[in-house]
């Protein structure tokens, strides 16, 4: 499984009756509310981090990345676009990147 593969599933899922599906229902609700769903799997997956509960961690991991890829979904914006801003940034490091902002500001 691949977050192509993912973001495929959602896509096809969120066209599906919200009775049957999750991803339809979180949709159906909103985009505000997968957005907080992301808040909250974020926060649980910082709570793994800290705590050093490795298999929370890899289950909060995934249930954040399939809660952002619903909000993706919501926002119209294709994953790929994220990989190009990702892909972007490959054309430097993380620091100088993050001093190039800074010197926007
Ligand atoms: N990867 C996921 C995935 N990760 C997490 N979740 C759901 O996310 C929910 C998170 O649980 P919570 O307790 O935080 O939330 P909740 O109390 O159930 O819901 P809320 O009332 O808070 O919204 C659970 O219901 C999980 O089943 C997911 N639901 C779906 N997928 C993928 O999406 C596909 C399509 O799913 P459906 O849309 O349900 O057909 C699945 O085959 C999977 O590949």
């Amino acid at each position: 499984m691949t977050l192509e593969d993912l973001e495929a599933r959602i896509a096809q899922r969120a066209a599906a009756s919200p009775e049957e599906s999750y991803t339809a229902k979180l949709i159906a609700r909103g985009i505000n509310k997968a957005a907080q769903k992301v808040g909250e799997e974020a926060t649980e997956a910082v709570i793994a981090a800290v705590t050093g509960d490795r298999t929370e961690l890899v289950k909060e991991s995934a249930d954040l990345l399939y809660h952002l890829l619903v909000v993706l979904k919501a926002a119209d914006i294709p994953l790929r676009e994220v990989m190009s801003e990702l892909d972007r940034r490959t054309a430097q490091t993380g620091l100088a990147e993050k001093a190039s902002r800074t010197d926007q500001s």
